[in-house]
This record gives structure tokens, sequence and C-alpha cells, in this order.
């Protein structure tokens, strides 16, 4: 892959996402409470909790789609060491990729459009659209990356899930963004597509790009994850390192019920 796809994170750069005491009410409901963290750049980091703790929620409040509540004491939320963003411009900073997401592309597009579409931030290719060469041979370089460029002429509708994925994925890395956010990326995919969904991650993520997973699911973490955040309840129930947050008694108290962990190969696993 071209040197666009090696970013690597900088030791004097600033951080990625800078949050503190962010609270975020709607319809009159905390759904974040007071969230502090940090995350580095070329960190890789999945965020875990149940389903409604919030975590969806944090994601959209990292996009400008929800907004902190103003005047909350010593309140901070920069991105890339900046509080004031144009949404275009971070919407090329964060290549974001989430089941609404492909939802909204079960039409007939041809995967190649689908990619281009990632340069406008738009769910197609319209008249209005001006792509360059330049434009067409990123979306090129990027099926062979992720080692899809037999479908670049199929219709997104006749994909099966895994494969529409991999090819949001395509359109997440168009503007070769400083950080993937995968939100419940493995959400049914059967095990061989999880497989190839995974290892199209690790690549992502061996090439120095942020990979930050928002899952409910513990299969999901892939093993260059090496840093952990629970979220109970809108706030930040545990952070720290992998192998110390991943235990039977952490998980068991996050999801309110008794909980096994398990790891294999690198990988882990949640019975109850
Ligand atoms: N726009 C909104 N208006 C009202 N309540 C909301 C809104 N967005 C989220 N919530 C509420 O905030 C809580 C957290 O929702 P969120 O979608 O962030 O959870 P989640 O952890 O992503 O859940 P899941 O795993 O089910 O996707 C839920 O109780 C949800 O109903």
């Amino acid at each position: 892959m071209d040197e666009k796809l090696k970013n690597t994170g900088i030791g004097n750069s600033p951080s990625l996402l800078e949050m503190k005491n962010v609270t975020v009410v709607r319809s009159g409901k905390k759904i974040l409470d007071s969230v502090s963290l940090k995350i580095e750049q070329g960190e890789h980091v999945a965020i875990i909790g149940p389903n409604g703790s919030g975590k969806s929620s944090l994601i959209k409040t990292l996009t400008k789609e929800y907004y902190p509540l103003a005047g909350a004491e010593g309140l901070v939320m920069k991105i890339m060491g900046k509080e004031t963003w144009h949404v275009f411009d971070l919407r090329k900073l964060l290549g974001i990729v989430s089941g609404d997401l492909q939802q909204t592309y079960c039409r007939q597009i041809r995967v190649f459009d689908v990619i281009l579409s990632g340069f406008f931030s738009s769910i197609g290719i319209y008249y209005n659209h001006k792509v360059t060469p330049e434009m067409e041979s990123r979306a090129e370089e990027i099926l062979e990356f992720l080692e899809i460029p037999h479908l670049a002429e199929r219709l997104m509708c006749e994909l099966s899930t895994g494969e529409a994925r991999r090819v949001l994925i395509g359109r997440a890395l168009i503007h070769d963004p400083q950080a993937l956010i995968l939100d419940e990326p493995a959400n049914s995919l059967d095990l061989k597509a999880m497989h190839s969904f995974r290892e199209s991650i690790r690549k992502i993520a061996g090439s120095g790009k942020n990979i930050i997973l928002v899952t409910h699911n513990l299969q999901d973490v892939i093993p260059e994850i090496s840093r952990i955040i629970l979220i109970k309840e809108g706030k930040v129930f545990m952070d720290g390192k992998k192998e110390d947050i991943l235990t039977d008694k952490n998980l068991s108290e996050l999801f309110s019920l008794p909980v096994e962990v398990i790891r294999k190969n690198g990988y882990y696993q949640a019975c109850s």
C-alpha cells in the first residue's frame, strides 16, 4: 500500500481525542455523564458496554451529531488538539463504519461509486459530483488494499453482509483518515465473513491508523487492540490495558451477571 495508508502515531503530536467532563443530555436524560478520556494517535482501543450504555452516543458526540452540555465545569472536547471543527473536515479525519450506514446503502449503487462517494460524504455519486482520475485511482487502490477489486462493478444491494461491510470500510478509508471508527462492526456476520472482516481491520491497524472499535461483543476485539474502555450507564466504568480489564470480575460487573472470559489465540469471548 502507498505511504498515505501508513500514518504512524507520533510522540509529540496532539491526542486524537481528549474529553473531560463531557455530559450529553437528550430528551431530558443524561446519556453521557461526565465522561473523561484521552486517546492518543495510533492507539487501538475498544469501547465495550451493554446495550444502551452510551457507546453510540459517545461516537455521535465525537462526530458532532450530539453536543456536550455547555458550561459544565472543566469541559474539554478536543480532536487532534482542536476544539472547533468543520463537520466536513472531521469526516475526513474520522472514517466511520456502522450498521446504520450499511442499511442506508442497501440499494442499487455500484460498489466503485460507493467507495468514491466517501469523497463527497454522500450516499451515491450524482451529476454535480466531479470525479477526477486521481479519485478513481485512489478508489482502485483501496479496493486492492482490501482485496475486493472483484466487487467493483457489483451492486451494493446484491452483496452479502460481509462483502458490503468491507466496501463501507473502503468508503471510510477514501480520505486516508487518522482513525477508523467501527460501531458494532461484526453484527450479523457469519464465521467466515467475520474472519475476513477482522483480517481487513488488522491490516488497517498495522498501517498505523487508530482503530476505535465500539461493541458489546468481546469477539470483535482484534489482537492489535491493547486498551479497553468499559462504558456503563453513560459513564466510563473502567479504562486500562486489555489484559487487566477483560476479566471475569470486571465483565460480570459491567453486564450485571456472572460472566466467564475465555482467551484463545489472542481473541476473547464472554460466556454467561
Ligand atoms: N437522541 C436520543 N434521544 C433520547 N434518548 C437517546 C438518544 N440517543 C440515545 N438515547 C438513549 O441513550 C442511551 C444510550 O444509547 P446508545 O445508543 O448510546 O447506547 P449503546 O451503548 O450504543 O447501545 P446499543 O449497544 O444498544 O447500540 C439509551 O438509553 C438511548 O435510549
